[in-house]
This record gives structure tokens, C-alpha cells and sequence, in this order.
């Protein structure tokens, strides 16, 4: 038996040592790229990495999403992304403000950015993909290297080396968690309460699941497939409603003595806390909570809902009456297979501090309240 990593074992990797500021080697089929990401990098390595493009005479690029691109009126030739040349001598301070909306509106004249066009941009896409897999901000330095030698330069420097192809197919595939351990917990909402813990195979944020009572899985079951949400669930935050739709579905499940609520770990719609945080300071400067994810470079939900429906599965639940206000969540659970026999409304927890975020998911997101 091999004792080696697979890919799945190197996406992880991947995601770790970009979180803490190291670069990753993606090998192509002749050369690859050095990355790194925009968030985390230091001011050694990145002027590591600025000597290496000198030498090389190759272009440093910045990718941002064509969202982030927007606001920073870049040009995206690239359709969903934007490769913008990092200018000679920039320093680590012009990357933080170009990757982060953060001092957007202190220094609203940030460019003209310069962006590139043409040649292959796939490995700016995947770069981007393993930042916001990393929950940092989607803004990662892209340095092509021409050849296997240059690979090797960085194998030899103890970086991580991802291959592209494979790490893209891994990442397409959904993980679907496994089952590590489940205990009777008796709960406020009903005393007859089990928590099953999930991990993934790919080594990201466990997610878990509350069952209450003993549904029958030959039965739609009244379902919630909750998502992370720190300030609203544990602080009490009145800027959303999570924390008292959490409460009232866990509630429900306890008077009709049934049911299963899935908490699952994509706080902030996918983009995690800091990224939330974030958002939130976007939010106080006037804008709403889908264009502070745009500015950020995220898509208005980055979630992926297939996790949910395979531990649904995994339960042995193929049918729910889901507890939702969220058309997505429905078409999500039925494209991932999971009949929706019946939508249960669960519209609690208005106050005057997210008046204005619940009237913004109901008309840029469809939520029916
Ligand atoms: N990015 C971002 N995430 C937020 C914001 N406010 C709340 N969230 C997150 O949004 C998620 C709310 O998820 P859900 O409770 O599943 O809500 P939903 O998709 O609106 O659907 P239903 O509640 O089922 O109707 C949680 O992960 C929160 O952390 C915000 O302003 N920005
Ligand atoms: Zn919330």
C-alpha cells in the first residue's frame, strides 16, 4: 500500500498552506503556476515572488472574481474572473487594497487597472477556487512557470504541488460526509433529541445533524437544513433571523415529536465568518447584503447544497417537508434529489435591525415571506 497523498489529500494542503501564506505549486501538463493568496501573503514572499517574475521575465498577475472587478472598474476579459497586472515595485499594501473592499469607499481612485486578455486562464480560476474553499477573500497572485524545471524548483523549496486537472475534477465531486458518532441529547425543544456528528472526506468543516424523535424514513420528514450562523444562533444578533428560526424549528420538530435539523457549517452563506464580517462592515457603509458580497468578489450564496442532501441520504431521509423560506433551497434539495413533498413556511425572529435584510432576500433572492 502507498503511503503517499492523494488528491484529496493535497486540495487540503493546498487550502492550509494558503491560509497561512504560503504559495502552492499547480502543475500543468508542461509548466503550472506558483499562487498565493492575496489575504494572507507576506511581505517577504511576496517579494520573493516579485524577484521570480523579474528573473523569469513572466507577469504577475492578480486574479479577482469579474464581482470584485466591477467595483474596482477593472476590465474582465476573462468572463468570470479578471487577471490584473500587479504594476513593477507594488507593494503588499496595493495587493490588500486591490483583493479587499475594505478602504473602497476612503480611496475610491484606486486604478485604472490594467488586466490581461487572451492565453489560458484556467489555473487563475483554480486559484480562485481554493482561496474561497480556503473562506479567504477570492484574490490570489498567479505566477506562470514556463517549465517541469520550475515545477521542480518548487517542489525542491517544500511547496505543496497541486495538479490542476485532478485537483478540478476533486473539486467538482461533492464529499459527502460521513457518519462519526451520534448521542442522545435531550434538548429544550424535546427531550428525545440525537446529534450525529458528519465529516467529510475532504478534510473541511464537520457538519451535523439533530434528529428528534425516531422518524420514519419511509415518510417525507419535517426538515431544516440550517445554515452556521455564529453572531445569530449563539450572540442573539438581530441583524438576521437565524438564531430564532434555529429555535422555532427545533420546536416545531419537538411538538409534532418528529423530525431533522441539519447545521451545517457554511456560516455567512458559504463565505465564512471573517469574509461575513466583513460583509458587515460593507453593510454599514449603506450597502445591502447581496452587493456587500459582490464587492467582496462573492457570488450572492456560495453554498453547496449537495452536502445537505447527502447526509439526508446518508440518514436514510429521501423525502422532507422542509422548513424554508427559500425557493433555492427547494430546487437545490430536488436537483440533489430529494423530494420536497411540501414547503413549510418558518417566518420568525423580525426586528427593526433586519427589516431591511429580510425585505432584500425577498426581493433580490426570492424568499417568500
Ligand atoms: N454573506 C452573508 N451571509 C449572511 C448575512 N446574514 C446572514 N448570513 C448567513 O446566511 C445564512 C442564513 O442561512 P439560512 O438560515 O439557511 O437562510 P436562507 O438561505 O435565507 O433560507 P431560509 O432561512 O431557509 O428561508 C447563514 O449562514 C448566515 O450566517 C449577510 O449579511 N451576509
Ligand atoms: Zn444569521
Amino acid at each position: 500500500m502507498s503511503l503517499k497523498p492523494d488528491i484529496i489529500h493535497l486540495l487540503a494542503r493546498a487550502r492550509g498552506d494558503l491560509a497561512m501564506g504560503l504559495p502552492v505549486v499547480l502543475s500543468g501538463a508542461e509548466g503550472g503556476a506558483l499562487i498565493a493568496a492575496a489575504e494572507t501573503i507576506e511581505a517577504p514572499r511576496l517579494a520573493a515572488l516579485t524577484d521570480l517574475a523579474r528573473s523569469a521575465g513572466a507577469e504577475l498577475t492578480l486574479a479577482v472574481t469579474a464581482r470584485r472587478a466591477e467595483t474596482l472598474k477593472a476590465r474582465a476579459y476573462d468572463g468570470d474572473l479578471a487577471r490584473i497586472l500587479v504594476p513593477e515595485g507594488a507593494a503588499l499594501t496595493w495587493i490588500r487594497a486591490t483583493a479587499s473592499p475594505e478602504g473602497d469607499l476612503a480611496h475610491p481612485m484606486k486604478g485604472p487597472f490594467r488586466t490581461a486578455r487572451g492565453g489560458d486562464t484556467r489555473l487563475h480560476r483554480l486559484a480562485l477556487t481554493l482561496a474561497k474553499a480556503a473562506r479567504l477573500l477570492p484574490a490570489a497572485l498567479v505566477l506562470p512557470l514556463p517549465d517541469a524545471d520550475a515545477v521542480a524548483e518548487g517542489r525542491a523549496a517544500g511547496l505543496t504541488i497541486l495538479p490542476a486537472e485532478a485537483a478540478e475534477a476533486a473539486m467538482r465531486l461533492a464529499s459527502p460526509p460521513h457518519g462519526v458518532v451520534s448521542a442522545r441529547v435531550p434538548l429544550a425543544a424535546s427531550h428525545a433529541g440525537r446529534v450525529h456528528v458528519f465529516r467529510p472526506e475532504d478534510g473541511s468543516e464537520e457538519h451535523y445533524a439533530i434528529e428528534i424523535g425516531a422518524p420514519p424514513r419511509n415518510a417525507p420528514v419535517l426538515a431544516r437544513l440550517h445554515s452556521a450562523c455564529f453572531t445569530g444562533d449563539v450572540l442573539g444578533s438581530l441583524k438576521c433571523d437565524c438564531g430564532p428560526q434555529l429555535h422555532a424549528a427545533l420546536e416545531q420538530m419537538g411538538a409534532e415529536g418528529a423530525g431533522v435539523l441539519l447545521y451545517l457549517n457554511q456560516e455567512g452563506r458559504g463565505i465564512g465568518l471573517a469574509n461575513k464580517m466583513r460583509a458587515y462592515s460593507l453593510q454599514d457603509q449603506g450597502f445591502d447584503t447581496v452587493e456587500a458580497n459582490h464587492r467582496l468578489g462573492f457570488e450572492d450564496d456560495e453554498r453547496d447544497f449537495r452536502i445537505g442532501a447527502g447526509i439526508l441520504r446518508k440518514m436514510g431521509f429521501g423525502a422532507v417537508r422542509l422548513l424554508t423560506n427559500n425557493p433555492a433551497k427547494i430546487d437545490m434539495m430536488r436537483r440533489c434529489g430529494i423530494e420536497v413533498a411540501e414547503r413549510v413556511p418558518l417566518i420568525v425572529g423580525e426586528t427593526a435591525q433586519n427589516r431591511h435584510y429580510l425585505a432584500t432576500k425577498a426581493r433580490k433572492s426570492g424568499h417568500l415571506f
